[in-house]
């Protein structure tokens, strides 16, 4: 589910008397997503995307993120387009929420994604890094250690009851963070969510990103560690060098790795897993049962921390490799 504001038809015409979009013919929630309210939306002028923007999202950050979005599709990047307003703003406001009206994008999200599919992400992570260099805006990583360690001390008290041993462990690596933390590698902005279910394909051909709301500027690298937790490892927890070897060569066909950022990997990677960790185990343990909110499962990112912290060497992860 991702419908948590439901709208009336009325609310809707009237949130639509803002924009040049001629009249509206239908709409409907989507279930998919878990953080913002979504609907399809047909108009006579075409198909858009209503979203609402809901609790995780700060109203202060939406110039930003759709800012963003209008800078990179004007630099080609394959991603949603927000329609202006008759006012020339993007952002209005529907059932109390802001919201914003963004274009269609073609494509599926690949449940199963192939060594391919990796290739293809790994060309359109680095495309987006060298593309967001000039954009004018800046926002700081609300999820990097700081925001880590404020989820944290809400999830601890209680953390132990998904898994017994998780509150001495999570603390252990919060050590590791505190003593090495990079913060001198190539940064700007990153997308720091490009899971499977924010890329769109039409076959093998990559045919748009989306959900930049939690984009940011943070170091490069990190983001390609994301990657690596999101697209490279198995349904069984395990990864898969393959598809890891795919990925990074993909990326460094458009953006080469420089060897400080190589060698950060591992523990960049171990703080991305504690990241997705955090925020799920801190939904798993807060989000009531019955709610109609999909609830993600911490324990696949504890399994991809566990991986990271007792790597041997960056060659795991298919650097190097040819
Ligand atoms: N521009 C778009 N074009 C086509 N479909 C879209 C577009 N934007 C969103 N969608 C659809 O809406 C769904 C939810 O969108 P999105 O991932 O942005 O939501 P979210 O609530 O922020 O989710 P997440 O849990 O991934 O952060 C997508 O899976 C997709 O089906
Ligand atoms: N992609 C995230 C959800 C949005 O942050 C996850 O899989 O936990």
């Amino acid at each position: 589910m991702a419908v948590y504001t439901d709208i009336s038809e009325v609310e809707l015409a009237q949130f639509l008397a803002g924009y040049d979009l001629g009249e509206m013919m239908s709409y409907k929630g989507i279930a998919e997503g878990s953080e913002n309210s979504n609907f399809y939306l047909h108009t006579s002028a075409g198909t858009y995307i209503l979203t609402l923007y809901e609790r995780r999202v700060d109203a202060g950050d939406l110039p930003f993120f759709l800012g963003l979005m209008q800078h990179l599709a004007n630099k080609g990047i394959s991603c949603p387009l927000p329609v202006e307003r008759r006012d020339g703003s993007l952002i209005g406001e529907i059932a109390g929420r802001p919201a914003a009206i963004i274009t269609f994008l073609e494509g599926v999200w690949v449940r199963r994604p192939t060594a391919a599919h990796c290739r293809a992400v790994g060309e359109a992570l680095a495309g987006l890094h060298l593309a967001g260099s000039d954009f004018a805006l800046k926002r700081d990583n609300a999820l990097s250690v700081d925001g880590w360690r404020r989820l944290w001390a809400q999830a601890r008290p209680r953390a132990d009851e998904f898994e017994p041993g998780l509150v001495a462990e999570i603390d252990g690596e919060f050590d590791a963070f505190a003593a090495g933390w990079p913060d001198d590698l190539p940064a700007g902005v990153i997308h720091a969510d490009l899971f499977p279910d924010n890329v769109f394909f039409l076959g093998d051909r990559l045919s748009g990103l989306i959900d930049f709301y939690f984009a940011c500027n943070d170091l490069f690298a990190y983001d390609v560690a994301t990657c690596l937790n999101a697209w490279c490892f198995e349904k069984d927890n395990a990864f898969n060098l393959t598809k890891g070897q795919a990925f990074l060569s993909g990326y460094e066909s458009v953006r080469p790795l420089q060897e400080a950022e190589r060698q950060a990997l591992p523990l960049l990677a171990r703080g991305s897993a504690l990241r997705f960790t955090l925020t799920r185990l801190y939904d798993w343990l807060t989000i009531p049962d019955g709610a109609l909110v999909q609830k993600r499962d911490p324990n696949e990112f504890i399994r991809r921390l566990r991986f990271h912290r007792h790597i041997g060497g960056v060659s795991e992860y298919g650097l190097g490799r040819s």
